[in-house]
């Protein structure tokens, strides 16, 4: 039988990112919800700043008297505002962050100022327009308006944003239930004793979704046996099931074979990628299933490309796919063949060199990468100083 054409990139994204399970919705206080998803749009309880405050330490005034002199006639300070109005001819002493007080409408910044008892004198330039040193009311937003939309990542700068409109609580999804098992006879857990090549792919997984609202559920080093993988893929309780190895065309790749004994429908198989061509996706009831090949550096790209969006979409983002961006060369590239490339490279002095062996076993090449050079399909030669696409990852 003739193998299928390979799945371009763009095309498997798009078909695995449709794979994502819908999850429940939950409301948690802002303090907990670093990291997730809106599920419903937040939106403004207050106006900020709620009056018209002063930007700077100094004095309000009205523009119109300049260029003075002023009688101080009292103080406001955040938190503690000045009760009075400030009529022509008078200034009052005021802080960063406090109300204006009535009648002002600008601040001249204590620099620029004198004293002489209560008597104030223009002592420099002086504001060189009405409201100079005044943040107004609403400047940043108001009571009302949509401080994030369905999908918004609730970073620390939307958690402030949203703390300062008085929100509170947040709807957003439950937590992603990641299982995570790697398959071959010849593994052995990191760390333990013995025969046997470490295995280092899961915790190498788990530290790529560790900033993604998920929880693991690590279903361990599983044999090349096709009843074990089988039992193991039924029983699992997950919105998402990874698994290593066994992923390609040889006798005790079984992957595939268990996933679909175990139920599951593999929506596409081997994709036009270097490294991670033999990675397959489907579903399998509710979870989504992703059997990644078990080199390292393939599961380490196919884990950046695959399972970290498709694992932020499940959370219930919008935009998850890595972004691309330009670096120039620092050496020559060959002509690309049918795959699209993603090659280990360093990035020194503003330039990108590409590791000379790519061996999609090598560690310690992935480890010392900065970036991950990406090259289209068929992408002609390149010269030092052509501009490339690079993925950076460290
Ligand atoms: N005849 C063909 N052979 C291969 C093809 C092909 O198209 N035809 N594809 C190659 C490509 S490309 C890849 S990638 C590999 C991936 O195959 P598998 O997913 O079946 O991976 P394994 O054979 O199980 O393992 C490959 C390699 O990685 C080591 N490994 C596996 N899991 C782990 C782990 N969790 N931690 C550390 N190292 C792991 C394993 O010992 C093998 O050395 O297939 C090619 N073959
Ligand atoms: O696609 Mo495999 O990952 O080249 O080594």
């Amino acid at each position: 039988m003739a193998p299928s054409p390979l799945l371009p990139i763009d095309a498997a994204q798009a078909r695995l990112l449709a794979l994502a399970p819908a999850i429940p919705a939950e409301t948690v206080p802002l303090a907990a919800a670093a990291g997730r998803y809106l599920r419903a749009p937040a939106t403004a309880r207050r106006t900020q700043p709620a009056a018209d405050l002063s930007a700077m330490d100094g004095y309000a005034i009205r523009f119109a008297d300049l260029p003075g002199p002023w009688q101080v006639i009292g103080e406001s300070a955040a938190g503690r505002d000045f009760a009075g109005t400030v009529a022509p001819g008078e200034a009052v002493r005021i802080f960063t962050g406090a109300a204006m007080p009535g009648g002002a409408d600008t601040v001249l910044v204590q620099e620029e100022a004198r004293r002489d008892g209560a008597t104030l004198h223009l002592a420099g330039e002086g504001p060189t327009r009405r409201a100079r040193n005044v943040r107004a009311r609403g400047l940043d937003f108001h009571e009302g308006d949509s401080l994030g939309e369905t999908g918004a990542a609730l970073t620390p700068a939307r958690l402030a944003l949203l703390a300062t409109g008085g929100v509170g609580e947040v709807s957003v999804s439950r937590r992603v239930r990641v299982a995570l098992a790697a398959t071959g006879d010849e593994l052995i857990e990191p760390g333990s004793a013995g025969a046997g090549l470490p295995e280092s792919n899961r915790l190498m997984l788990r530290a790529m979704l560790a900033d993604l609202p998920i929880e693991i559920v690590d279903l361990g080093i599983l044999p090349d046996r096709l009843d074990v993988l089988t039992r193991a893929f039924a029983d699992v309780a997950a919105d998402l099931l990874v698994t290593t190895g066994g992923a390609s065309v040889g006798d005790h790749d079984l992957v595939r074979p268990a996933l679909e004994a175990a139920g599951a429908v593999i929506d596409f198989w081997r994709i036009a990628l270097r490294p991670g061509k033999p990675m397959m996706a489907g579903r399998r009831g509710d979870c989504a299933v992703v059997g990644l090949p078990g080199n390292p550096v393939s599961a380490f790209v196919t884990g950046l490309l695959f399972v970290r969006p498709l694992a932020a979409r499940i959370a219930g983002a919008r935009d998850p796919l890595p972004r691309a961006t330009l670096a120039t060369l620092g050496e020559a590239l060959p002509a690309n063949g049918e795959r699209t490339d993603y090659i280990r490279a360093e990035q020194r002095d503003g330039r990108v060199y590409a590791a000379v062996i790519q061996d999609s076993s090598m560690l310690a090449t992935l480890a010392r990468a900065t970036c991950l050079i990406v090259r289209a399909p068929h992408a002609p030669a390149a010269a030092a100083g052509d501009m490339a696409e690079i993925l950076v990852i460290a």
